[in-house]
This record gives structure tokens, C-alpha cells and sequence, in this order.
């Protein structure tokens, strides 16, 4: 292991990068309630300031992929499309088997210039997660109960919110629903089985009515569906807690854009659309399961220095008065005042830890991994 290998490796680098980004994120939190009156008054304003506020949050997260773990992605798509990516609103559809998977796409949203106003259909739980959650309001994420008989309401008043968004964006829909478990994957099968649908190898059978409700509201604000495919060479499977680590990886990731005006517009014939797509997603895994890559020309889009410089600024701005702190703490002498803080920072490690819980898929939730009764042929 090298000298720099080892550095990463220590706690103590660990800490200095999750306090930055737990003071930090609660910070541009506050500053974005601030900005509570501003909606009021210049809506258009109000959001243009959240992107950034919100960038300063995400590319945090970026930072440590990018930079401190020195992870690599290439893109492989089709060089026409190419400058078309972040030069227009797009629907991303993506696989979701990795628990980084939310932050490769920051990346590659970052590297096309849209990590601020990046958008996604998230789980309701994930709005009440500190600093991302509390970000996203301001950013107008559409949450799901993953409940369709209010989701159909909900989302669909959500995503018309989004129509007159001043800035370019790209939406996230991961239409499996839920993580890729084995279980969840045997009875996902089973229902495509009684739907008459052939299996998926890579995939969980794809929910319909969610992908059918965003086409249907962002038809004329989204030029196209972004048909994404992630995979990491050597069949790695990366944790946060290994970017944290400092271990890198190499991400690939397959694009293809699809125009929005091919997509049907009648629901059961979207739905089926959607079925052919991941049925073809499904041959592009199996294509990198065999031959390590995916079909087509590659580009490396570059990683940009901004989120480093924003990590960089907050670093400076933080890690001074925490240094005075902990000097005056112990020339202090007082045990109590020692004691209450070692206190306070095993609370917020807890904190953090749970956080982090979020995105590890041996906590994940039991949606998809109940058998349903199959009638529905
Ligand atoms: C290019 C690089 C990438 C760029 C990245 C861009 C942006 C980044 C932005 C942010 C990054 C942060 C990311 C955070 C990630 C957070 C993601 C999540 O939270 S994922 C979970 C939430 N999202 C979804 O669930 C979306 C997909 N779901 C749907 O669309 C659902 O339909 C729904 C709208 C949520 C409603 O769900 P509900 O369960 O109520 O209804 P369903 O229609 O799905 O279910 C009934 C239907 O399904 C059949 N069924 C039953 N069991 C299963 C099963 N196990 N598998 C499949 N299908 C099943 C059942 O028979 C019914 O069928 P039918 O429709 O025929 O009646
Ligand atoms: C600078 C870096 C500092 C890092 C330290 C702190 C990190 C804290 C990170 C918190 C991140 C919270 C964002 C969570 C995004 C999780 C995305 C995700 O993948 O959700 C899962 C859902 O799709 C489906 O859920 P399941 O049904 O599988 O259950």
C-alpha cells in the first residue's frame, strides 16, 4: 500500500471529510430556508439560487469519488448525441444494482454541467434524511410513497412543477423501484412469468406506471429518454464507505438517446415500450457480463475542478475555527466541556454512520421482496 494509499485509509482524513460535509450541508440547509421568501417574490430566482446552494452539497459528495477516491468513468454512446447531454432536459433511465450508483451518475451529471439541478423519483423516506433530503425540497425532487393510488396524484402534480424549470436538468428514474437482491429478483421474475413477460437476468422487472407518468407530464419540457446502463470493471460492487476509503474504481456507463416524441403515449402501450427496453437493457449487462465492456465508441469525459475548489473553500472555511475550538477546549481543562464534546462528535459519527445506512442494500427496504398473488394473466 502506498504512503498516500494509507493516508486515505485513516480515520482521521475520514472525520476531517465528514465534518466538513455534516457543517457544511447544514449551513447551505439554513441558507436554503433562507431563501423561503424569495420563492414569493421571484420564483424563477429562488430556484436558480437553490442549484447552487445544492451544488455546493452534492459535488461534495463528487469530490470524493472524483477526487479523493479517484475513481474513472467512461461513457460509451453514440458520438452524434454527445453534445446534446446537458444542453437539454432528459429522462434518465438507469439499472439499480449498486449502492454508489446515485453518486456515479452525479458524476456524470457533473461533468455535463447539470449536478445542481439534477432530478429524481426518490422514496418518500429519503426526504427526511438530513442535508440530501432537506436539499432536495428546495430542489423540488419528486417523493413517491410507492403507493400508486397516491403516487399517481402526487407525482404527476410534482413533475408539472418542473415544466417551467430555468435551468437544464436531467431526471432520474429507476424504474426497478428498489435495489437488486436476489430475492427481490426471484419475485420480480415471477410476476413477469404470470405477465407473460420473458425474464430478466440483470434486471428487476421494471414498474410501469411511474415511467409512464413522468413521460406523460415532461412530454415537451424533455427532448429525450437517457437509456443508461452502469457497471464497474472487475465486478466490483463499490460502497460509500469505500470511496470514503479512498479505494478506486473504474465506472462504465452505456448511453443511449432515445427522442421522447418515439415513446407511445397511451399507457398500456408505454408500459410494454418500457418492457422491450429493459428486455434490451438486459442483453447490454449480459453483452459486459461476457466481453468486460459495452457495445459502441467510448469518450472519458473529464472530471471538472470545481468540485474540488467548492470542497477546498468549505475546507479552509471550517477546518480554522474547529482547530481554535479544539485548542481552547484543551487548555480549557474542564472535563465536563471535554466530555460533552467527545460526546457531541460520537453522536454526529452515529449520525453520519446512519446516513451512510441510507444507500447500503443489506439495510434496504422490503419493497419488491413480498410473493404476490400471481392472477394476472
Ligand atoms: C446518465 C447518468 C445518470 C444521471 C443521473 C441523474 C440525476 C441524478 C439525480 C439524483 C441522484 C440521487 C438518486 C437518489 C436515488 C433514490 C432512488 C429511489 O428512491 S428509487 C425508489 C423510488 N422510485 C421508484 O420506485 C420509481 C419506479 N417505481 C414506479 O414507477 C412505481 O410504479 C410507482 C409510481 C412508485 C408506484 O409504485 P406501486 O408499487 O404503488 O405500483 P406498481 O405499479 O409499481 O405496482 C403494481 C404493479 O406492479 C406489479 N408488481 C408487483 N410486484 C412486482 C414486482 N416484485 N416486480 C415488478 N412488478 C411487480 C403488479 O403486478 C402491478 O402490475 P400492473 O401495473 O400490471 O397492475
Ligand atoms: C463528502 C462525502 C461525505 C460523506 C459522508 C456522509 C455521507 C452521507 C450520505 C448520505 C447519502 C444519502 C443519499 C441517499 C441516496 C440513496 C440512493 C438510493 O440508492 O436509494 C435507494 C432507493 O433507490 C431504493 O431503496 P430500496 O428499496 O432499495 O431500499
Amino acid at each position: 500500500m502506498g504512503l498516500l494509499q494509507l493516508l486515505k485509509s485513516q480515520f482521521l482524513c475520514q472525520l476531517i471529510i465528514c465534518y466538513v460535509f455534516l457543517v457544511s450541508g447544514l449551513i447551505v440547509n439554513l441558507l436554503q430556508l433562507c431563501t423561503s421568501p424569495l420563492w414569493l417574490v421571484n420564483k424563477q430566482l429562488a430556484r436558480r439560487v437553490n442549484v447552487k446552494l445544492g451544488y455546493c452539497i452534492s459535488s461534495q459528495m463528487v469530490a470524493a469519488l472524483e477526487w479523493w477516491s479517484g475513481t474513472e468513468c467512461t461513457l460509451y454512446t453514440d458520438p452524434q448525441s454527445y453534445p446534446l447531454y446537458g444542453n437539454e432536459n432528459a429522462i434518465v433511465v438507469l439499472n439499480h444494482s449498486f449502492e454508489i450508483d446515485f453518486l456515479c451518475g452525479w458524476t456524470f451529471c457533473e461533468r455535463f454541467g447539470v449536478l445542481g439541478s439534477s432530478k429524481v423519483l426518490a422514496k418518500e423516506q429519503l426526504s427526511y434524511v438530513p442535508i440530501i433530503g432537506w436539499m432536495w425540497y428546495f430542489l423540488e425532487i419528486v417523493f413517491c410513497k410507492r403507493k400508486w393510488e397516491e403516487d399517481r396524484r402526487t407525482v404527476a402534480k410534482s413533475l408539472q412543477k418542473l415544466r417551467d424549470y430555468p435551468v437544464n436538468y436531467w431526471f432520474l428514474l429507476f424504474c426497478e423501484g428498489t435495489r437488486f437482491t436476489q430475492k427481490k429478483h426471484e419475485i420480480s421474475m415471477q410476476v413477469a412469468e404470470s405477465k407473460g413477460l420473458p425474464k430478466l437476468k440483470h434486471h428487476l422487472l421494471p414498474r410501469t406506471k411511474g415511467f409512464w407518468i413522468t413521460v406523460q407530464n415532461l412530454r415537451g419540457t424533455a427532448a429525450a429518454v437517457y437509456d443508461s446502463n452502469l457497471n464497474f470493471r472487475d465486478k466490483a460492487a463499490p460502497t460509500l464507505l469505500d470511496i470514503l476509503n479512498g479505494k478506486k474504481f473504474h465506472a462504465d456507463l452505456y448511453v443511449r438517446r432515445i427522442p421522447l416524441e418515439s415513446i407511445p403515449e397511451d399507457e398500456a402501450e408505454c408500459g410494454a415500450w418500457l418492457q422491450r427496453l429493459y428486455q434490451e437493457k438486459d442483453t447490454f449487462q449480459e453483452h459486459y457480463a461476457k466481453t468486460g465492456r459495452f457495445p459502441g465508441p467510448t469518450v472519458s469525459p473529464p472530471r471538472r475542478p470545481w468540485t474540488l475548489i467548492n470542497w477546498l473553500f468549505w475546507a479552509c472555511l471550517l477546518l480554522y475555527p474547529l482547530g481554535l475550538l479544539f485548542a481552547q477546549l484543551l487548555s480549557s481543562g474542564s472535563m465536563l466541556t471535554i466530555v460533552f464534546s467527545v460526546a457531541l462528535c460520537f453522536a454526529a459519527s452515529l449520525g453520519v454512520r446512519w446516513m451512510i445506512g441510507q444507500t447500503e442494500i443489506n439495510r434496504g427496504s422490503s419493497y419488491g421482496d413480498k410473493e404476490v398473488p400471481l392472477n394476472n394473466n
